[in-house]
């Protein structure tokens, strides 16, 4: 089985130079030298061309040197001039050079190594360089210098303690199509602002009221699988999408929402294509139905001023209390660092700001986890023991709810350890998101190198989820391994700091909500024998994982 077969990355593999003997760093070396030569060459010039008495340099102006001085006097203003010219870069590429940049290969111009990463798999891309040049490496993509890191202790570095100096970045096409107010793209005071609120949509307290309407969403969607081959990927992401619209605008109208189902398919399909905003393309669709969506959360914003007084609940009604309620509007911080100007800011949510940040959760709800949901229908369809072994925690907590005669509840999804088990290496070995970006505001020391000011910085998640340092044979699905916790900082499926996931515990409830009823009444074949990976964005098993859903009682007669 080749589902998450990522080469296996040693975290302390050996450098292959020491950093002054890198090929790049003597490249360096060498041009430093050739400015040095080229500068002292261009000051003998300007000596030779002063008048013969004006320095005793004049002494060597003899007529075996003659030719030599008229050339220099010929040219010694075109060179004079180009010196100039030429310093600030000079300058520059000095005092680049002084920096101990991470070893690794910066590739063609422009074009840096885009092509390899995009021509081989993602992920023997970092795992060759990683073994090459160590935990921490540079190169460019995309004309872009990136650094990429996989060692728990720089990434917790990028992300946690002084992730002040890493903005989050992205590409402005996508951030068009998202909402440029949305959480991930800030940063600062107005960035914990937002976050606190969307936080307080997803936090334990606020979810466990939604155990009984998203268990409501998996009974109805799972019974019309019976006997039918469905696509995995594309099922969940029905699924995955109806709960986090859910979260998101609450109490919603049927119509409401199928205008929005609607709006944002075409949203994905332009956010997935080539940004090419010209009449006709997927992108300008895309842009066209953003907009749409503008003005249709406008109105649902207009409706819920009305008839709510709780504004309907969900995301939606948590930004629209926060931005009606002045006490609290005074506690929070917000874009200003001004006490005085965070009411004022928080007033000033406008409705594009809310719907950015509606759009944006849905965004960033609704691949990932239909990813993980497929990913572990996967493994433990590959695994049959560790499917067993679900299905009798699953018939524990099946007794209790038909003695109490009730549907499930945030409590017991508590009381599952063993599919929780699963769950989080499911998350390990998937490694949804292999990684993600930030972009230094300044030149950044890091574990005794420089990142320049305006560099990518990569922490890749997958490698350290894959590292057989912290994970023993990472390539096997073993949920046993967390019954230890693992090492901290080396378990990052929901990132880490400031940016790290608020829908978390959401997505782990989707996830323990359909295995209980899944594995209960049925099991699952996959169609077709091709096994690998395809990325669209996040991995997922090949074709989306085509399976066949069979209902258990017909196995066991
Ligand atoms: C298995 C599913 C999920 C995975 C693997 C996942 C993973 C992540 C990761 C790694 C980050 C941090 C990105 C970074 O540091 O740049 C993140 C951020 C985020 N996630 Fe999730 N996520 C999942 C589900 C969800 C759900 C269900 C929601 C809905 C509430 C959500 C909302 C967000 C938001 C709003 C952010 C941005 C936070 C910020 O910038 O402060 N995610 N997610």
């Amino acid at each position: 089985m080749v589902v998450t077969h990522v080469p296996t990355p040693t975290c302390h593999s050996i450098k292959p130079f020491p950093p002054n003997r890198h090929p790049f760093t003597q490249l360096f070396s060498v041009s430093q030298k050739l400015y040095i030569s080229l500068s002292s060459l261009l000051h003998l010039s300007i000596y030779l061309s002063m008048p013969p008495n004006s320095f005793s340099l004049s002494k060597i102006s003899s007529s075996t040197m003659q030719p030599l001085t008229n050339f220099f006097q010929d040219y010694t203003f075109l060179l004079f001039t180009s010196f100039f010219l030429l310093l600030p870069f000079l300058q520059w590429w000095y005092h680049h050079n002084d920096k101990k940049l991470p070893p690794g290969s910066m590739g063609w111009p422009y074009l840096g190594e885009t092509l390899k990463l995009y021509t081989q798999n993602p992920n023997s891309f970092f795992s060759n360089r990683q073994n090459r040049y160590g935990d921490i490496f540079k190169t460019n993509i995309l004309g872009c210098p990136c650094v990429m890191i996989s060692s728990p202790e720089a990434a917790r570095t990028v992300l946690v303690t002084q992730a002040h100096l890493f903005k989050p970045t992205y590409p402005p096409s996508k951030e068009k199509l998202i909402g440029p107010e949305a959480v991930f793209f800030q940063q600062g005071a107005y960035h914990s602002m937002l976050k606190k609120l969307v936080q307080a949509s997803f936090l334990p307290s606020t979810i466990k009221h939604s155990v009984s309407h998203v268990e409501q969403i998996v009974i109805k969607m799972v019974p019309s699988w019976t006997n039918k081959t469905i696509n995995t990927l594309q099922e969940m992401k029905k699924y995955a999408f109806e709960v986090a619209a859910i979260s998101a605008f609450g109490e919603i109208k049927e119509l409401e929402m199928e205008e929005i189902r609607e709006l944002y398919r075409c949203l994905e399909k332009g956010y997935n294509s080539y940004p090419l905003h010209l009449p006709g393309t997927s992108y300008w669709k895309a842009m066209k139905a953003r907009k749409h969506l503008n003005e249709s959360i406008r109105r649902i914003i207009e409706r819920r001023k009305v008839e709510s007084s709780k504004y309907g609940g969900g995301l939606l009604g948590v930004l629209l209390q926060a931005r009606s309620s002045p006490s609290r509007s005074r506690s929070t911080s917000s874009r200003s660092s001004s006490c005085g100007e965070e009411k004022k800011v928080f007033m000033e949510l406008s409705d594009s700001q809310v719907a950015d940040n509606l759009i944006g959760v849905l965004f960033a709800a609704h691949d990932t986890t239909a990813s993980a949901l497929t990913w572990v229908l996967k493994y433990l369809h590959d695994n049959s023991n560790l499917l067993e072994a679900v299905t009798r925690e699953q018939e524990g907590i099946r007794s209790k709810l038909a003695m109490e005669n009730r549907g499930l509840s945030w409590d017991d999804t508590r009381q599952m350890p063993f599919t929780n088990r699963v769950i989080q290496e499911t998350l390990r070995s998937a490694s949804i998101l292999s990684f993600t970006f930030r972009e230094a505001v300044t030149d950044v020391e890091l574990e005794g190198y420089t990142i320049p000011k305006g560099w990518k910085v990569l922490p890749l998640f997958r490698s350290i989820h894959h590292s057989a340092h912290f994970f023993p044979h990472p390539e096997k699905f073993d949920p046993s391994r967390f019954e230890v916790p693992p090492r901290p900082n080396t378990y990052m499926p929901f990132g880490n700091g400031v940016h790290s996931c608020p829908g978390s515990e959401l997505a782990k409830l989707e996830l323990l909500v359909l295995l209980h009823h899944l594995t209960l009444s049925y099991r699952w074949e996959v169609v077709g024998k091709e096994d690998g990976i395809q990325y669209g964005p996040f991995p997922v098993p090949k074709h989306g994982l085509p399976v066949k859903i069979i209902p258990r009682r017909k196995i066991f007669t």
